[in-house]
């Protein structure tokens, strides 16, 4: 018995199991490549033009984003090394399980899309690549979950690039590719990585988000975009409106962060976009977690999908390197504790700080410049030309302050962020978890997160603890709070721009409350508007017309309940936002 068990686990059997299996696995991904070329080439290559075989790169027009990826030398080597580093750290501290012992090499990728993934530094790959990359060059649908900085972002660009390479797309044949992203940020950011890596193939790559001129898309979209990065609105918009833009031989659609994508505010335009596309293509979903409407998505509109849970069975939700904790703190006195806060590690650590409003952002970003902290802010009220360049700013930094809403949320991929400040509870576990993903990235990799509840949103840390948040709580040292409320009221009352800009934050801070998802937890009828008022530096509450639902109507928790099968108690996402648009 004993010698069978070693027999059957002999590392040098197990390695040769592996490597035979790698190898069927890439003869039949190739095979399967193979076949959708001779299956589909007709629509594909009648169009192409037989003697201007021009090669067209990159179409995207130069922008903004040049700029912070144009030192080419220095950029090289700064991942080699932290590609190095990563496997390192994940070597000596024993990793936290992101990374495999698989390289990019045994998947029998395309000389091309090798070469540019060597140049990024990454040669073995994370667990959700490892299992989520050969069926996807299967061309099978997947529905792929993993933690936060995990790499899903190469999980699903890498095949959408063998992909369009081996049916062999040229501008011509329109948009092969299209990713959907949920915010604008992170539509630029997976751009840029598609760009990085489409970078020695001939294939075209752009993308079209909101707020940037809709003119230069229309001009990309025509000269034929192969792999395409959106935001929901302005694809709809391109697809409804755009003549030349040709999507009628798209063959994959990916929505990373699926189930924010699927949101009630997303909803209908992804509806619209879903009857709008070709039929007959592959479809993946990827995000760190999953709702029931994902997992509705996936039974009706993927083909026999590959469920893909890396992280199942684990004991937390959130990464080994992330030190969470919570402090209890009166409402009153939320802005002081926010302000030593940041006192004490202002320009020593890189920082992320959440509100839930664009005009809370808004105002505090003005009240900390005007006495002298430096910050940055990204909400969804800013143009996005600044909200691009402010995105690159921080990218760059090694340390700073960033306020932002949740347009910062979800998967942005700044370096070494230190700490996430959650100075307005998210709305639930899936956006806590997505917030403080923010952070401790990557195998090895280590941050420190905070979450300020006021004393009534205590019971918020049981929802945590059942979602496999593990919290600490840190005390709360009110003799240690900087002793400025005097000072800041008068410095409010003495500048009406500010005070117009706090009266307003205030407003959007008590109606972004009342339309909380988590009712029970989070309830605007138990808000002490003078202690509120005081934590936006006024004596007593403005007088403003303030609308909040009345109780029992209609005033009941939209959440729902954590008992999917895929979803394992990932911190299930209530209704999604209401008729208050936070972002
Ligand atoms: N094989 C790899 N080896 C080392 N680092 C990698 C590898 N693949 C990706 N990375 C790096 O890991 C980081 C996180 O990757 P990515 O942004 O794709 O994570 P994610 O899983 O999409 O996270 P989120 O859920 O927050 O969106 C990036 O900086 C990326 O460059």
């Amino acid at each position: 018995m004993g010698n069978l068990d070693l027999e059957q686990h002999s590392p040098e059997k197990e390695e040769m199991k592996t490597k035979k299996k790698r190898s069927r696995d890439k003869a039949k991904i190739l095979k399967q490549l193979a076949k959708r070329e001779v299956k589909e080439p007709k629509s594909i290559t009648d169009e192409e033009p037989k003697k201007k075989k021009k090669k067209l790169k990159q179409v995207a027009t130069e922008d903004e984003e040049t700029e912070a990826i144009s030192d080419e030398e220095p950029k090289k080597k700064k991942k080699k090394k932290k590609a190095k580093q990563v496997e390192e750290e994940g070597e000596e501290s024993g990793g936290n399980g992101i990374m495999t012992n698989e390289t990019f090499e045994s998947l029998g990728l395309s000389d091309n899309t090798h070469k540019s993934i060597k140049e990024m530094g990454f040669a073995r790959m994370t667990q959700i690549q490892a299992k989520a990359i050969p069926p996807l060059m299967m061309g099978k649908d997947v529905l792929g979950a993993a933690r936060t900085g995990s790499g899903k972002t190469l999980a699903f660009l890498i095949p959408a690039v063998e992909l369009l390479y081996h049916v062999r797309f040229t501008p011509r044949n329109g948009t092969g590719v299209i990713v959907i992203c949920p915010t604008r940020e992170l539509a630029i950011q997976s751009y840029l990585v598609a760009k990085e890596l489409l970078k020695f193939h001939s294939q075209t790559v752009g993308k079209v988000i909101g707020g940037e001129p809709r003119k230069k898309e229309v001009e990309i979209l025509v000269k034929g975009v192969n792999l395409l990065v959106a935001t929901p609105g302005r694809l709809l918009d391109h697809l409804e409106n755009t003549d030349g833009f040709v999507f009628k031989n798209l063959k994959f659609l990916v929505m990373d962060e699926a189930d924010r994508i699927l949101e009630q505010n997303f909803e209908e335009d992804m509806k619209k976009i879903i009857k709008l596309l070709p039929k007959t293509r592959q479809t993946s979903l990827f995000s760190a977690t999953q709702t029931s409407k994902v997992e509705d998505l996936a039974r009706v509109s993927l083909t026999s999908p590959v469920y893909i849970d890396v992280d199942e069975g684990r004991k937390e939700v959130t990464n080994e390197g992330l030190e969470q904790g919570y402090c209890v703190v009166p409402s009153a006195k939320r802005l002081l504790f926010l302000l030593t806060f940041l006192k004490t590690f202002h320009g020593k650590k890189k920082i992320m700080v959440f509100f839930s409003t664009c005009k809370s952002t808004k105002f505090h970003t003005e009240l900390f410049r005007y006495i002298k902290i430096d910050c940055l802010a990204i909400h969804g009220g800013m143009e996005q030309s600044k909200r691009t360049s402010t995105f690159f700013q921080f990218v760059k930094l090694e340390t700073g302050v960033l306020l932002c809403t949740n347009v910062g949320a979800r998967g942005l991929d700044f370096p070494r962020v230190d700490w996430i400040v959650q100075y307005d509870p998210p709305d639930d576990p899936t956006e806590y978890i997505h917030r403080v993903g923010r952070t401790a990235r990557g195998e090895g990799a280590k941050g420190k997160a905070l979450l300020v509840l006021t004393p009534a949103e205590l019971q918020f840390i049981q929802y945590l603890k059942a979602a496999k948040i593990p919290v600490e709580e840190h005390e709360f040292e009110e003799e240690k709070l900087l002793n400025v409320q005097a000072f800041l009221e008068k410095t409010i009352s003495e500048n009406s721009a500010l005070s117009v800009s706090a009266k307003e934050a205030y407003k959007t801070y008590i109606s972004g409350y009342d339309s909380h998802s988590m009712k029970d937890v989070f309830n605007a009828h138990r808000l002490d508007l003078k202690e509120v008022a005081a934590s936006f530096c006024f004596s007593s509450p403005p007088k403003l017309l303030l609308k909040i639902h009345r109780e029992g109507d209609g005033y009941r928790s939209k959440r729902e309940p954590v008992n999917n099968k895929f979803n394992r108690g990932r911190g299930g996402r209530p209704g999604g936002k209401t008729k208050f648009e936070r972002y």
